[in-house]
Parts: structure tokens; C-alpha cells; sequence
């Protein structure tokens, strides 16, 4: 089986509906899992002992002899790449990529800021050979990078899921002089009286989403966009996130965040009757170039880790309202089981409690507002005062933050249970347009419409 193959049979199961020309999100049983922690077909049981490290090998022994093992050592013929290597997902598509997709195991988030002097046909410019690029760089097959840019750091993995996502911060329709295109949804977040938002790590005229479930892979692209910038715009800040590796489960599981909860259950799924209109701009909406883009609302949430360890488990439980072990609401069930918000326990008191971090985020709650979770956990060593600086990039997408972010946060904002360990450290807003077409690029409606 080829890496299109593959991919094909990836897509199949992740489709759930409408919105999938590239669908999961991350949730226990969309497929995400399936996919990518399926035996896979195609490749040689060569290849799978030659991978398999120290236990691989041990296996080998039991199971081949040891002349096997040395053949595996010694032929010298192209083997298969792994599901996960060659796990590809297209460029092309009515949405960019990374938004429907289930997170990968790495991630980079950055902002960049355009030169002075950098014009809309610099940025036109800037756009198409980021386009270029990513194009190549998600392809079935080998991954190609433009020569001027490689540092040949993947050659030897596939594209290993990667995908690369691009928005416009509200100050890019200024610098390019396009103010007469700005989004009305791009609007500036209001302030929220808990943050302590860092201005230097926050917004940026561009953004840059990179995933990948391999670590070289995600840095080379992420390196390559860099390059490709080089002239025209300036990193503004970036963040390194990570989740879990595909396959690292006995099978496919929510994620977990660094507090240890299932967190992702209750996300929209792409087979809601609603998701497409919750998520994405319709083709009808305005402003016309943004028709099936989405706004990303990106979120650095420290973790209060030391904190939080403090709590017994119950305690934990009762601040999101949901079991620790399995994720099941508190209000009974399994952690797919729909939440009863009025569950009443025996002794009167609510199964789900008052400022539980669900009932406060639930779209009932908040006159069904509701957005695609789609986070990376990240950890950037001991902070000044001497605990873990790490929590959560919070990456949320909606077709409008009004009746997305905005009313959901304006809840939550020091009120629920979980609040009191959180810290939001860095905040911005990006316009996301609709995925590229054949020979297009992202942005193209934007900057030349
Ligand atoms: C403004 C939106 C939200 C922020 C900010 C946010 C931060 C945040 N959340 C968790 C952990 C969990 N969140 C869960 C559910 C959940 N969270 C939001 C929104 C925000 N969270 C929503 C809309 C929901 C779904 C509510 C529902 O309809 O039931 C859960 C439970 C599992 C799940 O459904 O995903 C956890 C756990 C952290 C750690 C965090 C900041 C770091
Ligand atoms: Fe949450």
C-alpha cells in the first residue's frame, strides 16, 4: 500500500460527516486513533522488527531467529515508512488543514511581524512561497522542500501528518493597507479582568499553525517558513507545544492535558447537524474572501501545577465536574454519556457542581456558544518562581469568536473552579481564510480579490 493509500484509508475513517474532506478531532472513536495506531497493512514485517528498538529486537529473536535479525541488519533495499511516517493530509481543500484534523503529537505556534516597508504585494509574495512550500512539504510520498530553504532535517521521515495553517492578525489589514477587507469578527478580544496577557507574546500580523506527528518533521517546517520569510516579515513570538504520540494508547483515547484530565470529549463533532456552521464562515458570509475560513482564537494558559497537585483527586473531580481516570461527567455514565447539569445527588447536593469548570463552559450555559478545541500542551522549564512553566496552547476555532471564545471566556474568567489554576499569559485573534486550490495560494482572495 502507498502513502496515498494510506492516507486514503486515514480520511475514510476519520469522515464524519460534512465537514470531512479531512474530519476527527481528537475524540475517543472519530478514528483519529484508528488510523494512526492501526496495524498497518502495507508495511513489511522487516520493517516493523527493524524499527522496533531493543523489545523489537528481543521479538525477533523469539519469533524469527537470529538469522532474520541479521538479515534485517544488513539488506540494503528501500523499506516502508510507518502509518505514522506516511500518514499524509492534503493541502488543498475547501478548509486549511489543521483545524478538523486531530492534533499531532507536535506542534509550533508563531506570530510574525511584516518588515517595514513590506507592502500587500510583499506579503502576496510572501504568502504564495509559504504556500509553495507547504505544499510540498505535506505531499504524499517524499516530502519535497524548496532547495533554497532545506537543512534536509526530515529527509529521511514522510510528512508524517503534517499540517500547516495560516491566519491574518488584525494588524496585517493596516500594514498592507487593506483595512476596507478587515473582518468585523477580528474585532480586538475584550479585556478579561483575570489575564495577565504578555503584549510581546501576543497577536502578530501573520500566524503560523505547524503539526506534525514527528518532532524533526514539525521544526524543519516550521524552519522553512522561516526562511521562506526571510525579508519581508520577523518572527514575533513562538510557542512549542506537544500531545501525545500516535500509537502510545491501546487504543484511540482523548487526550489528556498536563493536569492529567480527558480533555477534548465534548468538542463539536464534524457529523453535528451544526458544525459546519458553527466552525467555518459560509460561503454566503462576509467579508467574501474569508468563505469557508474560521477565526482561531490562541490562548498560552499556564498551569498552576504545584497548586493543583494539592487538591486530593475528588477535589480535581469536582472542579471540572468530570472523573479523572475515564473522563465520565460526574452526572453518571461514560465519558461519552451526555451531561445532566440538573443531576441532583442524594444527599440535594448538584452532581455537577455550581462553578464546575463544564457547567460554566457548557454551550447551555452560554446561549450555545461553542468552539473546536484543538490544543497542544507545552512545557517551557521552571518559571522565576520556581514551578513548572507549562500548561496548555488553547487553540479554539469558531466561525465567529462573538458566539464562540468571547462569551464562553467572559464566564469563565475567574469565576469557575478551574480558574483559580490558570493563568493566561498571552492571547491573540487570527483571521484563518479557506483552504488553497489547485495552484493557489492561502490568502489569494484576500490579497489579490
Ligand atoms: C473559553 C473557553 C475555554 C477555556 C479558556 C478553557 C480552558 C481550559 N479547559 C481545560 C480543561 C477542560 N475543559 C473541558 C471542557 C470544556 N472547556 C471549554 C472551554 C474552555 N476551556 C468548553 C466549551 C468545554 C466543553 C464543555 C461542555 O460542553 O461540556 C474539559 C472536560 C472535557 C471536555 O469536554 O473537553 C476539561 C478537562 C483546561 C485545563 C483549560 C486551561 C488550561
Ligand atoms: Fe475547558
Amino acid at each position: 500500500m502507498s502513502a496515498t493509500d494510506k492516507t486514503a484509508g486515514r480520511t475514510a475513517g476519520q469522515a464524519g460527516g460534512k465537514a470531512a474532506d479531512r474530519a476527527g478531532t481528537g475524540q475517543a472513536g472519530t478514528g483519529q486513533g484508528a488510523a494512526r495506531d492501526a496495524a498497518p497493512p502495507g508495511v513489511s514485517r522487516r520493517r516493523l522488527l527493524g524499527t522496533a528498538g531493543a523489545v523489537g529486537a528481543a521479538g525477533l529473536v523469539v519469533g524469527g531467529g537470529a538469522g532474520a535479525a541479521v538479515a534485517v541488519g544488513t539488506r540494503d533495499e528501500p523499506t516502508a515508512l510507518t502509518t505514522v511516517g506516511s500518514a499524509h493530509v492534503p493541502f488543498e481543500g475547501a478548509h486549511q488543514a489543521g483545524i478538523v484534523e486531530p492534533a499531532q503529537a507536535c506542534g509550533h505556534l508563531a506570530a510574525f511581524d511584516l518588515k517595514a516597508g513590506a507592502d500587500r504585494k510583499a506579503a502576496a509574495a510572501l504568502l504564495r512561497r509559504w504556500s509553495d512550500a507547504v505544499r510540498g512539504m505535506t505531499a504524499a510520498g517524499r516530502p519535497t522542500t524548496p532547495a533554497a530553504y532545506d537543512d534536509q532535517v526530515a529527509d529521511d521521515a514522510g510528512p508524517s501528518s503534517l499540517t500547516v495553517t495560516f491566519g491574518f492578525g488584525r494588524s496585517f489589514f493596516t500594514r498592507t493597507g487593506l483595512t476596507a477587507k478587515l473582518p468585523t469578527a477580528l474585532a480586538p478580544l475584550p479585556d478579561f479582568p483575570a489575564d495577565q496577557l504578555d503584549a510581546k507574546r501576543s497577536n502578530g500580523d501573520l500566524w503560523v499553525q505547524v503539526g506534525a506527528d514527528d518532532a524533526l518533521v514539525a521544526f524543519h517546517a516550521l524552519r522553512v517558513l522561516q526562511k521562506a520569510a526571510a525579508g519581508s516579515a520577523t518572527v514575533r513570538w513562538q510557542m512549542n507545544g506537544f500531545n501525545r504520540t500516535p500509537g502510545a494508547t491501546d487504543r484511540p483515547r482523548t487526550a489528556r492535558n498536563l493536569m492529567g484530565q480527558i480533555d477534548g470529549t465534548n468538542n463539536p463533532k464534524p457529523s453535528d447537524a451544526d458544525f459546519d456552521k458553527r466552525i467555518f464562515v459560509p460561503a454566503s458570509g462576509s467579508p467574501d474572501w474569508m468563505a469557508g475560513g474560521s477565526y482561531a482564537v490562541v490562548r498560552r494558559i499556564r498551569m498552576l501545577l504545584d497548586t493543583w497537585d494539592h487538591l486530593s483527586v475528588a477535589e480535581q473531580e469536582r472542579v471540572v465536574g468530570r472523573r479523572k481516570s475515564d473522563g465520565a461527567p460526574l452526572s453518571g455514565g461514560v465519558e461519552t454519556t451526555p451531561v445532566q447539569l440538573d443531576k441532583i445527588n442524594p444527599d440535594r447536593s448538584l452532581a455537577i457542581a455550581g462553578d464546575a469548570h463544564i457547567r460554566l463552559a457548557a454551550p447551555a450555559s452560554n446561549s450555545g456558544a461553542a468552539m473546536l478545541r484543538r490544543a497542544f500542551s507545552y512545557h517551557d522549564g521552571i518559571g522565576t518562581d520556581g514551578t513548572p512553566d507549562a500548561g496548555l496552547l488553547f487553540v479554539a476555532w469558531q466561525a465567529d469568536p462573538m458566539t464562540g471564545f468571547v462569551p464562553v471566556q467572559r464566564k469563565l474568567d475567574g469565576a469557575d473552579g478551574l480558574s483559580r489554576f490558570l493563568r493566561h499569559e498571552a492571547s491573540g485573534l487570527f483571521a484563518v481564510p479557506g483552504g488553497a486550490g489547485k495552484g493557489e495560494y492561502v490568502g489569494q482572495r484576500l490579497l489579490e480579490g
